[in-house]
């Protein structure tokens, strides 16, 4: 029997007795039950004999021969070697619209998420997901300045002088947390993160974890998902198992089995058993306990990660960008000032927007669909993408990308989901209790599109759930109501209205208006069998003619975007316009629309805004910006 490479190790086992010692200087053997050991040979790294071999048994704490300081070096050029692998592979990333072969290049990407180290309270919380626009920004600001950490300092010792075995890195979905690792990776690879802290940093990715089949030692784990050989795994392994960092992406996604709990223990990176029970023994702390573990995972998983994961640790949760991240993420995608101030305006002037930009996956779509709209030629002032359109964009790739077997059909998930967004609207409520959630949404742990929180209340742990934001409650609600009949459809906004939550009724006909555009129903319907029902639309037209609400009218003629049904009610309800309400900086896009579908509504725009309320006032820059674009 040879083996490949240098054993620190080695145990000889018999049937009766088990004798350990450390190779190179120092084996014992001996004989199976009623044989002999059969001239065992030792040469270099070769032993030749009837004997049977155990890798790396417990209890070895690491003697240093003068074979192993040769392969220190041997080690060092290994790793060298995987470092440059690694920053080759890494400095690229696939966005999800790349053909073959088309990447970027991550450093033009990547953007300093804001990520906190604390756990926020229920009041916290609500407040967050019920801000919007500058209030929004003022919280998130109110957080970065003395609770947020950098990546390099996520293994820091703490007040106590106690730094953690374990980090959580939690995030919504799409909110960077592969990113965020994509990053790491880079960095350490390139010895500007790290660099004395980590001799290796292995990067294991649950989903495909899950794909793996039979029963894999996390040596063999390892080996699939790097460029190392199992063989060079085990000596890196080895040498110094307290410098060596595991990375884990997406625990939410690992399929856990029974045997997770029923197996035991096993302590061996060469011992097999089923992936996930392998990989919960390196979470444990089973395996490689002197070493380190970053494990990110969305809200819905991070109890069963807590309960799991070894000590001391930690917990961090990346909350998205900041305002001024939005900003650079915009300066580095467009990588030309005119286009990026162009783009930046439009969105800063849509709060419900501006507002979803802390989701870094939103700043994709919105730049993406920006480019491609400027690239066209399309004249900037018909305005922005619809907010209803860049919403479905965002549920769209979530489904398709970030969603592994999902347990149910896509429009009865959005269904459910908008059931439960809705009674959260009649109800009040941001936060709903588990008990009210499974009512509607069968499997919230693998639904994306939902946070899940712990609160401390009292003695007790209470488990939360909530959407990523409020607005995306509005957005639900609405998509559940679009495939209703008229007359549910009518009931329903009926109940909502007399329930005097006019900000929330806004929104949600905003929404209703913007899922009856063509291009958004026929995505709808094409892309997750959502359909609007044939007599709702009607009725909702009919409802616009009807209505005297000046700037909601305005604002669901934009989400729309049908230019000859705008110029229709605009021209039957001017009486209306004559008396405007304050205005928004945040009205611009949907007023400018208007203007461009009637002369009249500009002239009367242009006319109120020389009227200069204070109000006024605030919209006149970017009426002016649009004015010198045209
Ligand atoms: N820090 C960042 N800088 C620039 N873009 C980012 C950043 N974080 C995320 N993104 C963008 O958002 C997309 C989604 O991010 P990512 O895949 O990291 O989310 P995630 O938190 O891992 O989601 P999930 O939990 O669903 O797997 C990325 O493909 C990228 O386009």
């Amino acid at each position: 029997m040879s083996i490949s490479y240098i054993m620190h190790l080695v145990e000889f086992r018999t049937n009766q007795n088990i004798s350990r010692s450390h190779a190179g200087i120092n084996v014992n053997t001996a004989a199976r039950s009623g044989s002999n050991v059969t001239e065992p040979v030792f040469t270099n790294n070769t032993i030749a004999g009837n004997v049977h071999i155990i890798h790396n048994a417990p209890g070895f704490t690491g003697y240093r021969t003068s074979c192993e300081k040769t392969q220190t070096s041997a080690i060092k050029s290994v790793i060298l070697k995987y470092k440059k692998q690694i920053c080759s592979e890494y400095q690229y990333v696939t966005e999800y619209n790349s053909l073959p072969g088309e990447q970027v290049l991550l450093s033009e990407r990547f953007t300093q998420p804001l990520i906190l180290q604390k756990h926020r309270d229920q009041k916290e919380r609500e407040e967050e997901l019920r801000s919007s626009g500058e209030d929004f920004q003022q919280v998130l600001s109110s957080k970065s300045s003395d609770e947020s950490v950098h990546v390099n300092s996520l293994f820091n010792v703490d007040h106590h002088g106690i730094s953690p075995s374990a980090v959580i890195l939690q995030g919504n979905s799409g909110n960077g947390k592969s990113f965020t690792v994509q990053k790491i990776m880079m960095d350490w690879a390139s010895d500007k993160l790290y660099k004395e802290r980590f001799d290796i940093v292995f990067h294991l990715k649950c989903k495909e974890i899950n794909r793996i089949s039979g029963r894999k030692s996390l040596v063999e784990i390892l080996s699939y998902s790097c460029s190392l050989t199992s063989d060079e795994i085990s000596q890196i392994l080895q040498q110094s198992p307290e410098k060596v960092l595991f990375i884990i992406d997406g625990f939410d996604e690992l399929k856990l089995t029974q045997d997770i709990y029923d197996m035991s223990a096993h302590t061996d990176p060469l011992q097999k058993a089923p992936p996930e029970v392998t990989l919960c023994a390196v979470l444990k702390g089973h395996i490689l306990p002197e070493s380190f573990l970053l494990v990110t995972t969305r809200s819905t998983a991070t109890d069963t990660l807590g309960k799991l994961l070894k000590g001391p640790q930690r917990f961090t949760e990346i909350m998205g960008f900041s305002e001024k991240s939005v900003e650079e993420y915009f300066q580095k995608f467009f990588q030309n000032e005119e286009l990026f101030r162009k783009a930046y305006e439009c969105v800063r002037a849509n709060e419900t927007l501006i507002t979803a930009c802390s989701i870094p996956v939103i700043c994709w779509i919105i730049c993406t669909v920006l480019r491609e709209r400027f690239s066209a030629g399309a004249d900037i002032t018909s305005g922005l993408e619809t907010t209803t359109s860049i919403y479905v964009d965002f549920v769209s790739t979530l489904l398709e990308h970030h969603c592994q077997g999902l347990s149910q059909s896509v429009s009865r998930l959005l269904r459910s989901l908008g059931q439960l967004a809705e009674r959260g609207i009649l109800e009040e409520q941001v936060l709903f209790d588990e008990k009210m959630v499974y009512e509607t949404v069968p499997d919230p742990a693998s639904n994306p599109f939902l946070c899940k929180f712990l609160f401390k209340r009292r003695i007790r742990h209470e488990t939360m759930f909530s959407f990523m934001h409020l607005s995306f409650q509005e957005f639900f609600t609405a998509l559940y109501y679009i495939s209703l009949d008229s007359k549910t459809l009518k009931e329903k906004l009926t109940k909502l209205r007399s329930h005097d939550h006019e900000s929330r009724y806004a929104a949600v006909m905003q929404f209703l208006f913007g899922l009856l555009n063509e291009d958004v129903r026929d995505t709808l319907k094409r892309k997750h069998g959502v359909f609007v029902h044939p007599t709702t639309q009607k009725h909702l037209k009919e409802w616009l003619f009807k209505m005297y609400h000046s700037f909601l009218t305005v604002h669901c003629l934009y989400e729309l975007h049908d230019e000859s049904f705008a110029k229709e009610i605009l021209n039957e309800k001017a009486d209306i316009f004559l008396m405007y309400e304050p205005l928004r900086r945040t009205d611009c896009w949907a007023l400018l629309y208007c203007c461009q579908c009637c002369q009249w509504m500009k002239q009367l725009t242009l006319h109120c805004c020389k009227l200069t309320s204070e109000k006024l006032s605030m919209i006149l820059p970017v009426l002016h910006k649009f004015e010198s674009l045209r």
